[in-house]
């Protein structure tokens, strides 16, 4: 019988936001806003995302320069802020402050993280790993971030940089698959078997 696992245990559901299509609001432009926006602008160039701070360098000026869809907003934060937004980033370096906004927002039922708490963030930002159209997102569940940086480092040097191709190869061969949807599951299970053979011999060996 499979157990089920304990209430404790990691109970995050990745998913991938199409931050291009959402309205992003984050709140503070330090340090820690610096490296939210990078990041977010790295993986996604086109999110839209406005920016509130009491102030900003010239670092993040010019980072928000070159994307079309980032806007900045100086002064301090108010509710008014948070009208047609989907999501929202706290990263003020006030808990009180972070904490109004998360309030805020989960009486609008928007999805909200707060950088300095994560209790009270209804969703990480993990580490990014981009090959192409593959990319995979790490959480160490809010535990240690430096591990999702180290894990991150890693996968982006052993996964090699052609597996777009592979992805763009199959998805050709997809396109052609005439038939219902289990005879395609089951072309398409034919094709790839063999790159994960290894893992299931390994398994098989195990048992
Ligand atoms: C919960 C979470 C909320 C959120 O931000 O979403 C959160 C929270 C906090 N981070 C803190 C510290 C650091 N964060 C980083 C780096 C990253 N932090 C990221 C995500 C997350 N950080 C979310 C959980 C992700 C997960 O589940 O694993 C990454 C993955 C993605 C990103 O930033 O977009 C990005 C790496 C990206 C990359 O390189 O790939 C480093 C290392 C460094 O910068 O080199 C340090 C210093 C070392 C250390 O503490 O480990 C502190 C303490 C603040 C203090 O002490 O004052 C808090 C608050 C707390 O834990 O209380
Ligand atoms: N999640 C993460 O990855 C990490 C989170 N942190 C936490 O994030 C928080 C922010 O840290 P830093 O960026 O280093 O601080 P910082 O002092 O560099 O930046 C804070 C920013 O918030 C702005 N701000 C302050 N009050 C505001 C208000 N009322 N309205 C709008 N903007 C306001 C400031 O103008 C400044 O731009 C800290 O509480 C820190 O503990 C720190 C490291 C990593």
């Amino acid at each position: 019988m499979r157990t089920l696992p304990k209430p404790s245990m990691n109970e995050l559901y990745p998913i991938f936001l199409k931050v291009n299509q959402l309205n992003t609001l984050l709140v503070g432009a330090g340090f820690v806003g610096l490296e939210k926006l990078s990041f977010l602008l790295k993986s996604s160039p086109n999110a839209h995302v406005t920016v509130v701070s009491k102030e900003f360098s010239e670092e993040f000026r010019a980072l928000a320069a070159a994307s079309k869809h980032v806007t900045l907003i100086e002064g301090p934060y108010e509710e008014k802020f948070l009208g047609g937004k989907h999501v929202v980033i706290a990263a003020t370096n006030f808990r009180e402050v972070n904490k109004q906004i998360h309030d805020d927002a989960k009486e609008r039922f928007l999805l909200v993280n707060v950088a300095d708490t994560p209790e009270l963030c209804d969703f990480y930002l993990g580490g990014i790993v981009t090959k192409g159209n593959v990319k995979i997102a790490i959480s160490t569940n809010g535990k240690s971030p430096t591990t999702a940086k180290r894990i991150r480092q890693l996968l982006e040097e052993v996964i090699p940089e052609d597996i777009n191709e592979l992805v763009e190869n199959i998805n050709r061969y997809r396109e052609t698959l005439k038939g219902d949807f289990e005879y395609k599951v089951d072309a398409l299970n034919k094709l790839t078997e063999g790159l994960v053979a290894k893992g299931k011999t390994e398994k098989a060996e195990e048992q």
